[in-house]
């Protein structure tokens, strides 16, 4: 730590390999001549990519002798656990409790029973809010800065709207009301989309329980708070969607119309404009702002930054400088629209205060939470301080101080170089900021849709499965079930820990890898993430190739995939029983339900759809499957694999989904976010699978040789060990094999 110290703070980042040398003997493995040796086998260590971790951890079956699979956590004793409110009980919580008045309550009430009764029975009795939710929304009502971490599918994006609902019927109500709009920044179209939704839906379902509400009301209300209780919320505010698929001119003039009121003078006497929520993506929110750039002066009374990492895209601290040059010069979209409605402005520190405040200043700060609290290791919090923000720097159009706008950030993997960036950067006073986090909590166990309907407690949780794909020379072709021979190679399923063992041993010496260019820094992380896979010792008498770098795929190649992946995921599916097939090929194939398949954002979806419905799987594009599930004449959502880009993933929403598949190479962080669409609040109750631990959902990573190691890496830093897929002999009877 010490070295580390004693570098100026802009090169402490530029080198991972300053990070290996003191920490891991792989670099040594990596630049030495000496042979490799075999590490032993370690518990995960800390992320070099930086990341915090959700914990969900799954309880042990009765009689298990080993530990089930969980996702773990590698945070320190410094996890904020005392930062959390303690939650009343959980029966007792009710919406009311948080602060939202009962008109929205009722609202709330009867929207979840929408939008669960589908797929659950046993939601006739009100669904109360989660412990996520709790925590989130009475802070968030009373004007807090908050930093919200919570694993994902905890209901944080809902208790943003609830809140965000709640704000605007106060603004109304109240008889001085902002000087700006709240802002709600998506990470993607399709967030926004999904938020937008959820709110116009909201307004709706409270406009219904008001007008039941009044209906069955015959004496008139004796006080003024019931009287203002009966005014239909939010009924004034003005709503506007900004994103990239809306045509511009026509966003522009209502753009201009909806921010037209907060740029009159506001100290001349004019009835005050209606609370306006702006809900879109940062991009789309540029492009207004240059469209119309009078609004740039327009200062938010509220910006909410739902998957905030994604959002600002925080560079590591061991980015190298270029990399941190160029993100200087070039910001992501909303770290731009950040400092376009808080523009910075260098003004003069002020005066140091007299000792007898300072002290007292002093034993105030010793009472806030720790800043290192969201870290994963003490040891490395030690390396970096957040510097105390600059005071006064951000001002307003006239040069005066700048009254910050109520921030909110959430995401499940808010990171150390985000706060770092939203602190330094004077965004956020850390002084002002509750941090919350709700890693430990898994919500299903805490949400009553988790175990209304079973006698004992039988919490819900995520089976992770994961194994290589190899094409094979023996095996049969794989027939569709109209009986027709498709042209399909055969794919081997093996197991991560076989691959492991099968895979080349590394050689320094014959790894000259090209110096320069995305291919070479490519290349560079394969052979670290390989060598930084744990060990596993080759099976007696299976030699291990050395192993060369692999060559990016051509576009042929990229197609060849989509044909090689369909195979195997039929493979896959139907050994663990989600894809049953009877064993006359003439009998269509079903699926247990919908389910999500993840592949690389650069491959076409369309291919990917077009090759598994070559192998007779019923397979859809994303928008295909919400347009059909959003039409009025489809009340259900039919069995298919919904294909879609991995890059999607983040706060996406489908109630219905009963397994998910990966096709991609992740990170810790892209795991995280692509298996968090299963294992949800309220989504639909998992399958019972003969090859399925019970009540839990299965996600299903599959990737191609060469990201053996990746696949390892992440898993070692997620603390999981994932299960594998049944070979085809030790399948259950009743369950075929595809492949
Ligand atoms: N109190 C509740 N009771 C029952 N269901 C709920 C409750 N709150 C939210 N839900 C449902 O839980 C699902 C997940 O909610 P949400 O998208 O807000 O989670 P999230 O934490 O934001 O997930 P992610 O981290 O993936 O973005 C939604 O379908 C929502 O309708």
């Amino acid at each position: 730590m010490p070295f580390i110290r004693m570098l100026p703070s802009w090169s402490r980042g530029s080198s991972p390999q300053l990070l290996l040398r003191r920490r891991t003997p792989c670099y040594r493995r990596l630049t030495s001549s000496r042979p490799a040796r075999a590490l032993p086998e370690r518990a995960p260590t800390r992320s070099l990519l930086d990341i915090n971790l959700i914990t969900r951890t799954a309880p042990t079956p009765p009689g298990s002798p080993t530990p089930p699979l969980h996702w773990s956590r590698r945070l320190s004793s410094s996890s904020p656990q005392g930062l959390s409110p303690a939650p009343p009980s959980q029966r007792a919580l009710t919406w009311g409790r948080l602060g939202v008045h009962s008109q929205l309550a009722h609202g709330i009430d009867l929207l979840l029973r929408q939008q669960h009764q589908h797929h659950r029975a046993d939601v006739a009795a009100g669904l109360p809010p989660t412990r996520a939710q709790a925590a989130l929304i009475p802070p968030f009502i009373g004007g807090r800065n908050i930093w919200f971490r919570g694993a994902t599918g905890s209901g944080k994006t809902w208790a943003l709207v609830v809140a965000l609902c709640e704000a605007l019927h106060r603004d109304a109500m109240a008889a001085k009301p902002s000087t700006g709009p709240f802002v709600y920044v998506a990470a993607t179209r399709e967030l926004a989309i999904q938020v937008a939704s959820w709110v116009a839906a909201l307004r709706q379902a409270t406009r219904a329980a008001s007008a039941s509400a009044s209906a069955s009301t015959t004496a008139p209300a004796s006080t003024a708070l019931a009287s203002r209780e009966r005014t239909p919320p939010n009924e004034a505010a003005a709503i506007l969607l900004a994103i990239g698929t809306i045509p511009m001119a026509e966003q522009t003039a209502a753009w201009k119309q909806m921010v037209a009121p907060y740029l009159v003078d506001r100290a001349a006497p004019s009835s005050p404009p209606p609370p306006t929520l702006l809900i879109g993506t940062p991009g789309r929110f540029l492009e207004l702002i240059r469209a119309h750039p009078a609004s740039a002066r327009v200062v938010p009374r509220l910006i909410v930054l739902d998957e905030a990492d994604e959002l600002l895209l925080p560079l590591s601290r061991y980015a190298p400088a270029g990399k941190k040059f160029q993100r200087l010069r070039h910001p992501p979209p909303t770290e731009t629209l950040l400092q376009t409605w808080m523009p910075l402005v260098p003004v003069p520190a002020p005066a140091s205060p007299p000792p007898a405040e300072a002290a007292a200043a002093a034993s105030a700060s010793a009472s806030e939470p720790s800043q290192d609290s969201l870290e994963n290791d003490p040891a490395a919090d030690a390396e970096e301080e957040i510097a105390a923000p600059a005071p006064q720097r951000r001002v307003n159009a006239g040069g005066a101080r700048l009254r910050l706008p109520q921030l909110v950030l959430a995401s499940a993997t808010l990171n150390f170089p985000l706060k770092k960036l939203v602190y330094e950067g004077g965004y956020l006073a850390q002084s002002t900021t509750l941090e919350l986090d709700f890693q430990d909590a898994s919500p299903l166990i805490q949400h009553p849709l988790a175990t209304a309907a079973t006698a004992a407690p039988t919490p819900t949780g995520i089976a992770h499965f994961a194994a290589i794909m190899r094409t094979s020379d023996s095996g049969t072709s794989s027939a569709s079930p109209s009986g027709t021979a498709t042209a399909m190679p055969p794919v081997d399923l093996i197991p991560l820990k076989t691959a492991l063992a099968q895979r080349p041993a590394y050689d320094p010496a014959s790894a000259r890898l090209p110096k320069q260019g995305k291919h070479a820094q490519r290349l560079r992380g394969e052979v670290l993430l390989d060598s930084l896979a744990p060990p596993v010792a080759a099976p007696p008498g299976l030699a291990r190739p050395v192993w060369s770098p692999p060559k990016p795929l051509s576009t042929a190649q990229k197609v060849d995939m989509a044909r090689v992946i369909a195979p195997a995921l039929a493979a896959a599916l139907t050994r663990l029983g989600i894809l049953r097939v009877a064993n006359d090929s003439e009998t269509p194939r079903g699926l247990v339900g919908p389910g999500l398949v993840f592949i690389d954002p650069s491959a076409s979806a369309d291919a990917v759809v077009a090759a598994l419905q070559q192998t007779g799987l019923p397979a859809v594009t994303l928008e295909a499957y919400r347009a059909a599930r959003f039409a009025p004449t489809c009340p259900t959502e039919a069995p298919a694999l919904v294909v879609a880009a991995a890059s999607t993933a983040r706060g996406m929403d489908l109630p219905a989904l009963q397994f998910a598949v990966m096709l991609v190479p992740l990170n810790a962080t892209g795991y995280v976010h692509c298996a968090g669409r299963v294992g949800r609040v309220g989504q639909a109750r998992p399958p019972v699978l003969p090859a399925v631990p019970a009540g839990q959902t299965p996600v299903i990573w599959l990737l191609g040789q060469t990201h053996a190691g990746r696949m390892a890496q992440t898993f070692n830093h997620l603390a999981i060990e994932p299960h594998a897929i049944p070979s085809s002999s030790s399948m259950p009877t009743g369950v075929a094999n595809a492949s």
